[in-house]
Formats: C-alpha cells, structure tokens, sequence
C-alpha cells in the first residue's frame, strides 16, 4: 500500500538541540531529496550536502540518508536530513519541504501507521514503540523494547495458530463425523489443548497488574495520626522540601505526590492529611481524600510517633501494609529497643537513621508486584479485554454442552479476537486512537 501523499515532520526532539532530524516519506521522496541535496545520493548512506531550497538560497549543511522503500522503517522511500539542530533552520526546512507538491505535514504517528498499513509491525509492536518513546524509567525501557520485539505478538499469534489448527481438526471430525479415520483422541487432545490456553490466557490476563506497576508507577501512601512525621518522612525519601513540616497537627490536608525512580521503577509516593477525629472542615475533606487514596494504593507506610503513640483511627486492612516508628530519636535505649518490637522499621528523620533501610523495602516491594524481569504481560487495557472476550469464546467452546458445530465457530470467534489485538484482523476502527497518542514525527 503505497499512499498518495508524502509526509514531512521533525522526528527528533526539543529545539534548539545540537541536530535536528526531519523525516519524509512517500513517493516524492526521491524528487525532495535529488533538489534539496542538489542529486541523488548512495542509498542507506549517510551523505553531507549542502541543502538547497528550489530557489537556489542555501538552507544549511547536514547529514542526508535515503532509504528506498519496502526495505524503509515505513516500507515507503524515506529520507532523513539531519540538519543543525536550530528553530529558523528546522522552520525553513519543513517550510520548504512540505512546499513540495503532493507532500504535508504529518499527522502525530503518521509514520508508524504507514509502517503498520505496510505490515513492518503490528499493532502491540506499535504500541511498543510508543510505550518507548514515552519510557522513562529502566523497567518501562525494558518492557518497551522487549514488546517493541514481537514478544506479546508472538505470545498471542501463538495461541491463535493453535486455535486455527484446533478448529481445524474439529471441523474435520464434523465432516467426517460418519467416517472412522478421525479418532476420538483427536478431538480429546484438541479439547485438552483448548483448556490449557484457557489457563495459560488467564495466567497471562493476571499479569496486566503488573504491567500497570511498571507503566503508571507502585503507589505507595503514607498515613497517620497529625504529627506523626508523615511529611518529613516524604521529604526525607524524596529527598527535596517537597512538603510542609510544622509542629502544628494538621499541617497537611491536600495529597501531595512525588515520583521516584527507585532500582528502575516509577514509584509514586503519597503524602496525606494526619487522620483524626472532629478536624475543621478543610482538614476533613483532606482525610477523606487520604482514605479514598489508600483505598487504592499498592503498599501503605502506616506512621506512629513512638514517642508519642496516638490512635489513627480504623485503619484499612486488605492492603499490604508497613507498620512505621518515628522519631526513634527522641526515645532513650530500653524505649527504643520496645519500639523495635512494636514496628517493622523504626525511623528518625533528624538522625536519618532508617529511611535507606525502609526505601530499600519499598524498592523491593515495587519489584516484587512488577514481576519478573522479562515477563511477558498484557500491556494496554484494550489487550486485556480482548483476552478476557477471546476466553469466553473458549469457554464456550470447551464445553461439552455445546453443539459440535458451534463449538468450532466459537473457535473461530476466539482466534478472531487474539487476531484484533496485533491487528491480523479488523481493525480499522481502532487506529485512529492508537495513533493519535503518538509524537509528530514518529
Ligand atoms: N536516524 C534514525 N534513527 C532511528 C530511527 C530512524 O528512523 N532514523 N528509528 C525509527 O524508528 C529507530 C530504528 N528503527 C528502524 C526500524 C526499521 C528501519 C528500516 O529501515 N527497516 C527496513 C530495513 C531493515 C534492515 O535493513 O535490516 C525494513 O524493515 O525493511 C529503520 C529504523 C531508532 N533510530
Ligand atoms: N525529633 C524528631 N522530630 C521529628 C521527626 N520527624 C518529624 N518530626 C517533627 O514532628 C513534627 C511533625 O512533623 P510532620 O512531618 O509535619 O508531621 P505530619 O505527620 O506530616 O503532620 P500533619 O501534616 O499535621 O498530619 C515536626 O515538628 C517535625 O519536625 C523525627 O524523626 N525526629
Ligand atoms: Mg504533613
């Protein structure tokens, strides 16, 4: 699928930048790259020429590579100029090129998608892709690029063949269903087979937590009574003054949030309102934001003043929790030996004792609900569903209840669905959104 038009954008970041890389692909390629770099250059080479609008004025002197199509990141003839990286000179540039007949800006993911319309990826790789460019921490990086590689897609393409060739073989025993040469243990392996996708889809469903922990982030929330020393400890493992610390109970009332990178993972931390009883009203509405946050997060710090333990209230339960001492400081030898017994770390943030200790935890908390390095998991929601809607064919079809014909067919819709998630199948309807959270450029 070779499209009409020929697109132009600026693949590289931020300006100015010390180079700037502009992309064009389509069939004027040839035509923008022979007049700009005054003559057709040796393919797949990185060229220096001096670049030329058609008027002649010289525009700047860069790096030219051609790459004909199909062999092309987008399957069409691309080219790159990779230019000094300066607003006027990027400006000129794109003016210049999409001046061109038959050649415009491109659309955010132009590019991709033509690589996808081509068949040079597919959709999860696609997504990938966008997934890396949006990576910010290592565990995100490494998902990406794993992914970026066919590893969902060959996880989902495998399963699909299995169910094709499945369907295959039932088929076979419908039509010769008066016929002996399609033994019963055919159809038995064939059903056994179709079980253990079930569970292998349903296994592979549960890790999408997992993939959440790594795009979105492991929020942890700290809790506790007023004064307990919440925000000090948050700005102790943020390590910058990012929240107010005072000796007045109730300093906090909005949730306050930072973002940490701790041994490759975004890890989201939460400073809350102390809780208590009766408070004022802004206070109030700052508590009861704090319990829905809890309500949601992956690991709750749960702090006490040892020094000076005052009740929190009910506290929730079905949330992975660690019990915190502050002010271990203030406590004299036999007080602070009872309070290493009563929590499972003891802090102070004047002496610093403890905070490595308890960010170490929480590091490996984070790991833990990442999974292992290297699994494969649903990346997106949109995955997910298709898997679960896929299973439910599956279950349909396992079922003994079912007729023989419609068993096949449920088969059918199954692989179908497996299918729609790398875009084997009809899919049309989902590009636009897929491709609209792409950069221009990519
Ligand atoms: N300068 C530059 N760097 C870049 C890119 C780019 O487009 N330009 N990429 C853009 O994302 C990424 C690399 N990805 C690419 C993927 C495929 C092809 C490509 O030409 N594929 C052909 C030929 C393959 C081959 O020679 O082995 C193909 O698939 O047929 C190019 C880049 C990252 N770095
Ligand atoms: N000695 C000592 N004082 C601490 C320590 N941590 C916090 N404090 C003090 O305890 C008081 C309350 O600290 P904050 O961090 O504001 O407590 P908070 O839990 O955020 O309080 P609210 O926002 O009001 O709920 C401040 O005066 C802090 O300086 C500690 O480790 N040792
Ligand atoms: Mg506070």
């Amino acid at each position: 699928m070779i499209s009409g038009d020929s697109i132009v954008a600026l693949s590289s970041g931020r300006l100015p930048a010390g180079v700037a890389v502009l992309r064009i692909s389509g069939p004027r390629t040839r035509f923008v790259v022979e007049t700009i770099a005054g003559g057709m250059i040796k393919e797949r080479t990185a060229v220096l020429r001096k670049l030329r609008a058609p008027d002649g004025t010289v525009l700047d002197t860069g790096l030219v590579v051609f790459f004909p199509g199909p062999a092309s990141f987008t399957g069409e003839d691309v080219a790159e100029f990779h230019v000094h990286g300066g607003r006027a000179v990027v400006a000129r540039m794109l003016e210049t090129i999409a001046g061109f007949d038959d050649v415009r800006h491109a659309e955010p993911g132009e590019f991709t998608r033509r690589a996808f319309l081509n068949g040079k990826v597919d959709l999860v790789e696609t997504e990938a892709l966008a997934d890396l460019v949006n990576a910010e921490t290592e565990a995100q990086r490494r998902f990406a690029v794993q992914n970026a590689e066919g590893a969902q897609s060959e996880l989902y393409l495998g399963w699909r063949r299995r169910l094709i060739h499945a369907r295959a073989m039932i088929e076979a025993e419908i039509d010769f269903a008066d016929e002996d040469d399609v033994p019963g243990s055919v159809s038995d392996a064939v059903w056994f087979d179709v079980r253990s996708m079930i569970s292998e889809i349903d296994n592979h469903i549960a890790g999408f937590h997992a993939a959440e922990v790594i795009r979105d982030g492991f929020e942890v929330v700290i809790l506790g009574a007023p004064n307990a020393g919440k925000s000090s400890l948050f700005n102790a493992l943020a390590r910058r003054d990012a929240a107010i610390v005072t000796d007045e109970p109730g300093t906090t009332r909005d949730l306050l949030e930072v973002v940490l990178d701790l041994q490759g993972l975004r890890v989201r931390l939460i400073d809350t309102a102390g809780l208590r009883e009766g408070p004022g009203k802004i206070e109030a509405i700052g508590i009861e934001k704090a319990k829905a946050k809890a309500g949601r997060a992956d690991l709750l710090l749960l702090l006490e003043d040892a020094a000076d333990p005052r009740d929190a209230g009910p506290l929730l339960v079905t949330i992975p929790a660690l019990r915190v001492g502050t002010k271990l400081d203030l406590l004299d030898g036999g007080a602070a030996d009872d309070a290493a017994r009563r929590y499972e770390f003891g802090i102070s943030v004047v002496e610093g004792t403890g905070v490595d200790e308890l960010l170490a935890e929480i590091g490996h908390r984070a790991t833990q609900a990442a999974g292992g390095a290297g699994d494969v998991l649903p990346s997106r929601l949109r995955h997910v569903e298709l898997l679960g809607a896929a299973n439910r064919h599956l279950h349909r079809a396992a079922d003994d209840g079912t007729p023989q014909e419609l068993r096949a067919e449920e088969l059918r819709l199954a692989a179908d669905r497996l299918g729609r998630i790398v875009g084997a199948v009809d899919v049309e309807d989902l590009l636009d959104v897929i491709f609209s959270q792409f950069c221009i450029g990519k």
